[in-house]
């Protein structure tokens, strides 16, 4: 097998040897994949989410683990809702959007945009940053188990959820700019349209989108240590 994540060899694609289990390098970073259960803003599993499991090239999960040494000092914890994410889940969420009839989840996750406007307002891409493994949907959560407010929820898709919306103030931003100053240092760019979305730069693999499962059995490699 390649090894490319071109899927050469049987069994379907695999990953290329840079990606990790999140849980191997730092286990922890909480995880709550949502894309693996039914809350979400389609309202059911999305293909190619085998496991609820965090994967990302291990530069980005290094990066990560770094980051959740300093939050752990201040009294916090990063909590993952996406990470790499193959192309066949993007090529569900566009074929969702294309079905205008199906309305169930807009109350809980777009209830002031039109859903025919997803793509276009930038809140969800048919092209993204998440296929190619360096990405991730991401917040803090108190090790008190007291919840952080960020303003809004994860995939809130609304002009509140732009990071420095000026709507949001106090203590909402103050969280905000907690997790972006803190990624930020350790080379993450933020999407100015989600305050939850993160890539790691340099990217391991900026021109690839890959489209192996998320699942263990889609690594190549173990995680021995940085
Ligand atoms: C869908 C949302 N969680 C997200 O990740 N949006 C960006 C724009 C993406 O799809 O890459
Ligand atoms: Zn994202």
């Amino acid at each position: 097998r390649s090894g490319d994540g071109t899927g050469g060899g049987g069994g379907g694609p695999k990953a290329p040897k840079a990606f990790v289990a999140l849980r191997d390098v730092d286990p922890t970073i909480l995880q709550e994949i949502r894309y693996a259960t039914a809350h979400n803003f389609v309202g059911v599993p999305i293909d190619g989410y085998r496991q609820p499991i965090c994967l990302l090239t291990r530069p980005a999960a290094e990066a990560l683990h770094a980051a959740q040494s300093k939050l752990l000092r201040r009294g916090y914890s990063l909590k993952v809702y996406d990470c790499y994410r193959p192309q066949r889940a993007v090529d569900h969420f566009v074929a969702w959007a294309k079905d205008l009839d199906d309305q169930r989840m807009k109350s809980e996750f777009y209830p002031n945009v039109d859903k025919s406007r997803l793509f276009e307002d930038g809140y969800i891409a048919a092209k993204s940053g998440h296929s190619r493994g360096s990405t991730m949907d991401v917040t803090i959560v108190r090790l008190s188990g007291g919840s952080v407010d960020m303003g809004t929820p994860f995939d809130y898709f609304d002009t509140l959820s732009h990071t420095l919306d000026p709507r949001i103030q106090g203590v909402q931003r103050q969280n905000r700019l907690l997790l972006k100053s803190t990624l930020e240092g350790l080379g993450f760019v933020n999407l100015a349209e989600e305050w939850w979305h993160y890539t790691y730069t340099p990217e391991r693999f900026p021109d690839t989108y890959f489209d192996f499962p998320v699942s263990r059995r889609s690594l190549t490699s173990a995680y021995v240590g940085p």
